[in-house]
């Protein structure tokens, strides 16, 4: 690829698609009313999947880009959480208190700031709320710093079998630089207890182009981090977005990598990862090839949602916890962000959703269109659009933005296969923007995230 065509398609502000349309098209358009009348309908859709958020930590990792908030006190996680219990009351209600429960992920913030007994009790609470099978995926989203032996039993007793490791860097100067000290001895004891205890699948988050990254640092943190043997890595771009994060403006931005080293790092990371073994999945993650995620990615079974790539297969997800996202068939909803509003809509008995989006069928096809992309780097439009009552052919008539990245050779158009070239890859985002009818009328810059 030409230096030109990285500038023009690998270095805008695109969004990552881990929803279309993308969460600043969401509005108040849905509500509490809205939201209820969807759950209501779910019950025959077949199984769903819940992500609960945990929106606290310990301390403030600098390059966060997630909803949370940092806490010494123990109080304000126990009263989130019997706010999240009340949640669980209110959408069981709705939903008929026999949704089955197929996968459950507990996402942050840090969901390892949650004492023992609180973790079983809200697994017990979704036990009793819902139809949780008893194969049950439970997915956990992990501090290493944060993890102590007890938290492990208990995640054993639960039946997690999958576990995210916030990893994102092993060199002290980047973890000076980004507030996050956390040495290889914490990750190891975080994986050897998670192992004993019977979890399958292990995940470790790794970011690139943070300050004070070099390529050297990025390849010493994978060696160390592959010795560790995860299942999974997923490997993001810092995402420096100061005008939302105030705490980014602690970065100092001279620190930051360029574009160009930032793609150099990209492609040192992905390399350093392949020759440990591990297969490109996607856009950012990488597995074992006989991981579960890496034979989905290569049966085009793999799916792409708020939480990134996944197996889940389940049509709707129920997020749960300020600032969730879920997805029923009609549309997505948002939780509302801040924890007092969240609070206090809860304990009034409401369903605590502030925004979302209702899918046109449209929508529908475009998203998944993009899906398609974004998994498998290619997209058969006919049999995507095979039972919609459309004929996908329109999206792409008149598609400049399609025809532009067909003349440069970024995707190849032959029928009704869009191809995205082999070493064009990385732009994928700039691909699947060429069928997101929204694209550029949000106001809203997306990162630089690559
Ligand atoms: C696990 C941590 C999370 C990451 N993103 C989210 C979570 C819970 C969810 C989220 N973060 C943002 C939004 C947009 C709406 C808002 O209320 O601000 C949502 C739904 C903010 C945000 N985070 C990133 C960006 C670029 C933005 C805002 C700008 C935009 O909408 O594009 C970057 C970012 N956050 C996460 C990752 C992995 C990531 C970039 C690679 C984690
Ligand atoms: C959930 C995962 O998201 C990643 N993460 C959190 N904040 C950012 C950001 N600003 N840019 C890129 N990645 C980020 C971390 O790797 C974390 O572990
Ligand atoms: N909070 C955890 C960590 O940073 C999980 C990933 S970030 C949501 O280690
Ligand atoms: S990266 Fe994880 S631990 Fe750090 S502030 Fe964000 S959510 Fe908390």
């Amino acid at each position: 690829m030409s230096d030109d065509l990285v500038a023009k398609y690998g270095d805008a502000r695109l969004p990552r698609y881990t929803s279309y349309p993308t969460a600043p098209a969401f509005s108040a358009v849905v509500g509490p009313d809205e939201y209820a009348s969807g759950l209501a309908d779910i019950g025959r859709a077949g199984p769903v999947s819940v992500y609960l958020h945990v929106p606290f930590c310990r301390s403030m990792c600098w390059y966060c880009g997630c909803h949370t908030s940092i806490t010494r006190q123990d109080a304000p996680v126990g009263e989130y959480l019997d706010a999240i219990s009340q949640e669980v009351e209110l959408v069981s209600f709705a939903a008929g208190n026999d949704l089955p429960v197929k996968n459950v992920h507990f996402g942050g913030g840090t969901p390892t700031i949650m004492k023992p007994k609180q973790f079983s009790a809200l697994m017990a609470k979704l036990s009793s709320a819902f139809a949780l099978s008893a194969d049950a995926g439970v997915a956990v989203e992990i501090d290493p710093r944060t993890l102590a032996a007890p938290m492990i039993d208990a995640f054993c007793e639960a039946g997690v079998d999958r576990a995210s490791l916030g990893v994102q860097s092993f060199d002290p100067i980047v973890q000076a630089a980004i507030n996050r000290p956390q040495s290889f001895e914490q990750t190891q004891t975080a994986v050897l207890g998670l192992r004993s205890a019977g979890v399958a699948s292990i995940n470790f988050d790794l970011i690139y182009g943070l300050p004070k990254q070099t390529v050297q640092s990025c390849v010493e943190t994978v060696r160390l981090a592959a010795e560790l043997r995860p299942e999974r890595f997923a490997v993001f771009g810092y995402a420096h977005i100061p005008a939302f994060k105030k705490h980014q403006r602690l970065i100092d931005e001279a620190s930051l990598p360029d574009a160009s080293k930032r793609n150099e790092q990209a492609e040192a990371i992905a390399e350093e990862l392949q020759k440990a073994g591990y297969q490109r999945v996607g856009l950012d993650h990488f597995a074992l090839p006989e991981d579960q995620l890496a034979l989905a990615a290569r049966s085009g079974t793999m799916r792409r949602n708020f939480q990134g790539y996944t197996t889940d297969d389940c049509d709707s997800l129920i997020g749960l916890g300020a600032s969730a996202i879920g997805r029923l068939p009609k549309g997505y909803m948002q939780n509302h962000v801040p924890l007092g509003l969240y609070a206090e809509r809860v304990a009034a008995g409401v369903l605590p959703t502030a925004k979302g989006y209702l899918l046109s069928e449209e929508d529908d096809l475009r998203a998944r269109v993009i899906e398609r992309l974004m998994c498998d780097f290619e997209v058969d439009l006919a049999r995507v659009s095979s039972g919609s009552g459309f004929d996908a052919g329109f999206l792409v008539e008149r598609n400049d933005r399609l025809g532009d990245l067909a003349t440069d050779g970024v995707v190849t158009i032959s029928g009704d296969r869009i191809v995205v070239s082999q070493n064009a890859r990385f732009m994928v985002r700039a691909v699947a923007a060429a069928f997101d009818a929204y694209f550029g009328s949000h106001g809203r810059t997306h990162s630089k995230a690559a």
